[in-house]
């Protein structure tokens, strides 16, 4: 009760909680930079309810992304994501952490930009890559040299999730350490606007 890590702790998410108001909080970017993993902490730690909109676009169609991908292909893919996006953003607040391509879209990006604060989760290749290649769940990624297209998608796609409110760098730390400085990403830029 009198730790002062706790005390500091609640604190941070009292001022984080704040800050957001109704507004939505929504993890973008590329695979494995941990927006499910981080996203829930920051949810819980905020009190308020975690989507993944992958799990969401599996729930509402009964396939796997990987299904969707052979059965329809991207496009439909896409246009599925962008209307689970949209429905989702409506009313707040929420935590929504996005498929590594939601944001990409220019379609889905607008309901994203519209529906609340975006926070990108920039991290770099090798710490994408270790977290990727221990499972072959992500359709992109089943081409002959995987690492390299993470690459391409990398310097294709970052230009684009710079256009996010917030950034945060994903590193290899603790994923609640992650989720401490995506509360504090919140709390500075209400600081920054109100000044
Ligand atoms: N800070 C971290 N430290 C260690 N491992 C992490 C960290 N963040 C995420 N991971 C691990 O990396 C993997 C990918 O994380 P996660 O699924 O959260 O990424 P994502 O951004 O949601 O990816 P996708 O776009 O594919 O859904 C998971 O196994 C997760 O446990
Ligand atoms: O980066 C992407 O384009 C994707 C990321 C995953 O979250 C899934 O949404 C799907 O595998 C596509
Ligand atoms: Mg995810």
């Amino acid at each position: 009760m009198n730790d002062p890590v706790l005390i500091v702790a609640d604190s941070l998410r009292d001022r984080a909680r704040a800050a957001l108001g109704s507004r939505n909080l929504i993890l973008v970017g590329l695979m494995g930079a941990g927006k499910s993993s981080v996203g829930r902490i920051v949810a819980t730690q905020l009190g308020i309810p975690f989507i993944d909109s992958d799990a969401e676009i599996e729930r509402v169609s009964r396939m796997s992304i990987s299904e969707l991908f052979a059965a329809y292909g991207e496009d439909e893919f896409r246009a599925l994501e962008g209307r689970v996006m949209k429905r989702l953003l409506k009313g707040g607040p929420r935590l929504v952490s996005t498929g590594g391509g939601a944001f990409i879209n220019d379609r889905t990006r607008k309901h994203i930009k519209r529906g609340g604060v975006s926070v990108w989760l920039k991290a770099d290749l090798d710490v994408l890559w270790e977290r990727v290649n221990k499972r072959d769940t992500r359709p992109l990624l089943k081409t002959e040299n995987p690492r390299q297209t993470l690459e391409n998608l990398m310097n294709a796609r970052y230009p684009i999730y710079e256009q996010a409110d917030l950034t945060v760098i994903s590193r290899d730390v603790r994923k609640e350490v992650m989720a401490e400085e995506v509360l504090r990403a919140v709390i500075d830029s209400r600081t920054e606007s109100a000044a």
